[in-house]
């Protein structure tokens, strides 16, 4: 099998009195795409968040195609898109300004987003003042935007309609086509035209 792109090997971390990992490991090859399917509780954000390098685990490594990386700032950490409900935008600035923030260069792509998301009807409106849904699309966008390598998405369809729902899943299914990773934590399953790979962890916890 070809090299992970993103690893993470024997991390344990403790919440409270609880070990929520405890010697738990994941690899994350090209076109992988991960359902985090498990109860409350169970550790998904706080896995994604690891995987983002938002929480560091006591113990435990994570790699970039092989290499190990510890700050947010170098080559892997930008190659890796987080997407929770604070969605990594301005509430006060429109929609148009948000994304214009962040593909400043890129017309194109950018034009490319807003078609994906359907979001010409909203951009002149403030991101604050945007239903939950829309405001769902519009960080797809920004993730879109990002060129990310690896999307981790903490309960990407909360809010979305159907139609949004199969959006998503298309935008998710052409990623994996080129390539590309995407892990979500999600109570409910998307509409995605090849199953997904699903991990409950059960076994995170060796205790
Ligand atoms: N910052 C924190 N400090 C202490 N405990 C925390 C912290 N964040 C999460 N926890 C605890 O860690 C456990 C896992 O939380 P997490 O949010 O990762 O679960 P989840 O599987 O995403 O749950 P849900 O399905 O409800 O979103 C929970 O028991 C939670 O109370």
């Amino acid at each position: 099998m070809s090299e992970a792109i993103l690893s993470a090997t024997n991390l344990w971390l403790r919440r409270g009195e609880r070990e929520l990992f405890n010697g738990y490991s994941l690899q994350l090859h090209a076109a992988d795409v991960l359902w985090l399917r498990a109860p409350n509780g169970r550790g998904k954000t706080t896995l994604l968040r690891i995987l983002a390098g938002l929480v560091t685990p006591e113990t435990g490594r994570l790699s970039w195609r092989g290499q190990g990386f510890a700050s947010r700032m170098d080559e892997s950490r930008q190659a890796i898109g987080f997407l929770d409900e604070r969605l990594g935008l301005s509430r006060d600035l429109s929609v148009a300004d948000n994304l214009r923030y962040i593909a400043d260069t890129c017309a194109t792509q950018t034009a490319v987003a807003i078609d994906a998301l359907e979001l010409a009807p909203l951009l002149a409106r403030r991101v604050g003042q945007l239903s939950t849904g829309q405001k769902k699309r519009v960080g797809m966008a920004r993730l879109l935007l990002e060129n990310a390598v690896v999307w981790l998405l903490d309960e990407p369809a909360n809010g979305l309609d159907d139609t949004n729902r199969a959006r998503l899943s298309a935008l998710i299914e052409a990623h994996r086509a080129q390539g590309g990773v995407c892990v979500f934590a999600s109570h409910d399953e998307l509409p995605l035209a090849r199953p997904p790979r699903i991990e409950t962890l059960e076994g995170a916890c060796a205790a």
